[in-house]
């Protein structure tokens, strides 16, 4: 039979944690923290519980106790327990009952403290480690003058009269379970690791928490604890993922080897399933295309517990059969045959499903979506300005062209790019095109033509490297990227219509113009035009976009790493 260390009395909500995790299992009961770690150390139980944070108590502070576990089991699983407390006495006729003392385990009064000092405010406070010894204290002395908090099933178990029900509202106690094993992946997970005692260095915890980061990992809980002994600092984190993920041991590797620069400076207390607090409605993504971008989204959808199917023209499922199936479906496809897919499959949705469009052109891919789907279905355009090969979202443009029909859906998926780090606009879809005429088609118009202007004059690659200042870097960045991709991504961007086309027109005749003064020498000219465009270019622009491209550098070169 299975044997689990919690913390007693019967009918406790240690007890009743243990008790809802196993209903068969064997609970050995304890009073104290320690005493339930120490059976767990020897081998006593094959599970423990041990209560870490409370809605209204915060953080259970013997918690970083956890860390001395490590030699002989994980922190393999949570459970999270609404607490409901209720206050009582023995039975007596005194109907406006007005106690001298409360008795209480430690945590409760902290938990109650508004009830308390609303109704009680001149009451002693006892705080006791075994509340059915004192309950037995309070009968068998007829003790009439003592309140007691704790679970209504308690009270009534030991004969007590219930006064008060829910005493503190939004109560709930998380438990972490303890086993010998790791627990394997379920998809949706978290890990946590605790540093040891660590040596003061300036911005330590803005390098480590920064290694998670530039890899996308969230962190889901940090708190920092002076050790008693040496009083350095102890890090406690919380990551997304499972220990067996790639990406998750190349930040701890780096942080230990690279940050802390200490050997066994990270210890690993356990993989268990995520804990969400969050309502989330979707449950299923599908998508039509199984191109890079939706293979990117779909990999990270799944790493926050959504399901999803990828579907096209030649996989066995198709995107009909898929349809009826989910919550959401995602059309991504080359933006030249994203309006015929949506007037394919747009029919096939039902009211109360969403159509999300990942797509680079805004006006006329609403438009058909609008037209093909029926009124109850939501729709949203969603253009993220990355491209598969960007190891996370943190930081990047992403633009989201809400319609009336974006519901709690499309807001959803909207919170899963905010989380993500993705630097949202919310943009009209006729703003949206026009600004991706100068953000994206525009810049590769110029990148295009410039790499066939060097090949056209047996340009050599390393002249052009040795050769560029600070300020023609930039788009020689520019180009290079574009060739070293897939090009058919970069002709559709240069294809798509709507109001993007008029920014490279324009672009077009302003350059003839310009070189045709050049070549006749008109330097006071140029100048005016140089000194009228300032203007629309202040030197705050100057400085953000500088610091952009810092933070570009930055991520070129770790990426290299
Ligand atoms: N690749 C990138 O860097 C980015 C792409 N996007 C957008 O994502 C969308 C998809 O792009 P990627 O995944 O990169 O393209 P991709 O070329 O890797 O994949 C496109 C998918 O569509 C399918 N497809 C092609 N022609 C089709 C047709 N006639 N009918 C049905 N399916 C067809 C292909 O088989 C493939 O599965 C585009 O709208 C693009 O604008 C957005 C941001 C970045
Ligand atoms: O990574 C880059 O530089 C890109 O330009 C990626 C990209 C490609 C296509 C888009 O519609 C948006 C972004």
């Amino acid at each position: 039979m299975i044997r689990i260390a919690t913390l007693g009395p019967h009918g406790s909500d240690g007890y009743r944690a243990a008790r809802q995790y196993s209903p068969d299992a064997e609970l050995l009961l304890y009073n104290r923290i320690p005493d339930i770690i120490n059976a767990f150390l020897k081998e006593e139980v094959d599970f423990a519980f041990v209560p870490i944070y409370n809605t209204r108590e915060g953080e259970i502070k013997e918690y970083f106790r956890l860390q001395e576990l490590l030699s002989s089991g994980y922190w393999i699983d949570n459970l999270v327990l609404p607490i409901h407390l209720s206050f009582g006495c023995l039975k007596q006729e005194n109907a406006s009952f007005s106690p001298a003392n409360i008795i209480g385990r430690g945590s409760v009064f902290k938990q109650c403290e508004d009830y308390i000092s609303e109704h009680y405010p001149d009451a002693t406070l006892m705080s006791v480690p075994d509340i059915a010894v004192a309950m037995k204290d309070i009968k068998d002395n007829n003790r009439l003058d003592f309140g007691i908090v704790d679970s209504e099933e308690l009270l009534l178990e030991h004969g007590f009269e219930i006064r008060d029900r829910e005493i503190a509202a939004h109560n709930r106690t998380r438990f972490a379970i303890l086993g010998e094993n790791l627990s394997g992946s379920t998809g949706y997970d978290a890990t946590a690791v605790i540093t040891r005692p660590l040596k003061d260095r300036v911005g330590m915890l803005v390098d480590i928490l920064g290694e998670f980061t530039s890899r996308g990992i969230n962190i889901l809980d940090l708190r920092s604890e002076n050790d008693i002994k040496t009083q350095k600092l102890q890090i406690y984190l919380e990551i997304e993922g499972h220990i067996g993920n790639e990406s998750l041991q190349k930040a701890l590797k780096t942080v230990e080897e690279e940050v802390i620069q200490e050997e066994d400076s990270l210890r690993l207390l356990g993989s268990f399933p995520r804990v969400d607090m969050r309502v989330k409605k979707i449950n299923t993504f599908g998508f039509i295309g199984t191109g890079a971008m939706s293979e990117w989204f779909a990999d990270r959808l799944e790493n926050e517990g959504y399901r999803t199917f990828l579907t096209g023209r030649s996989t066995i499922l198709s995107p009909e059969e898929m349809i009826p199936d989910v919550d959401v479906v995602i059309i991504c496809v080359p933006i030249s045959v994203t309006v015929a897919t949506i007037q394919q499959y747009g029919p096939l949705l039902k009211d109360g499903q969403a159509l999300l469009l990942l797509a680079g052109e805004s006006e006329q891919t609403l438009k058909a979506a609008e037209e093909c789907t029926s009124q109850g279905v939501e729709l949203m355009l969603v253009h993220n300005l990355w491209g598969p090969q960007a190891q996370s979202m943190k930081d990047k443009n992403a633009t989201v062209v809400r319609t009336p029909r974006s519901g709690s859906f499309c807001s959803e998926f909207e919170a899963f790019l905010y989380k993500h780090g993705a630097d949202i606009s919310q943009d009209s879809p006729t703003q949206h095109d026009l600004l991706m005429g100068v953000g994206q088609k525009l810049p590769t118009t110029i990148s295009t033509a410039l790499a066939m202007t060097l090949k056209q004059h047996a340009i050599a690659c390393s002249d052009i490297g040795t050769h560029s200042t600070l300020t023609s870097l930039y788009g020689i960045l520019a180009m290079a990227r574009i060739h070293n991709q897939n090009p058919r991504t970069y002709a559709e961007i240069m294809a798509t219509g709507g109001d993007g086309r008029k920014i490279v027109r324009s672009f077009a005749e302003n350059l003839l113009q310009i070189v045709a003064m050049a070549e006749d020498q008109k330097i006071a000219e140029l100048c005016e035009i140089i000194e009228s465009s300032r203007s629309h270019l202040s030197p705050e622009f100057l400085a953000e976009h500088m610091k952009r491209s810092r933070a570009v550098d930055s991520v070129l070169t770790k990426a290299a790493r």
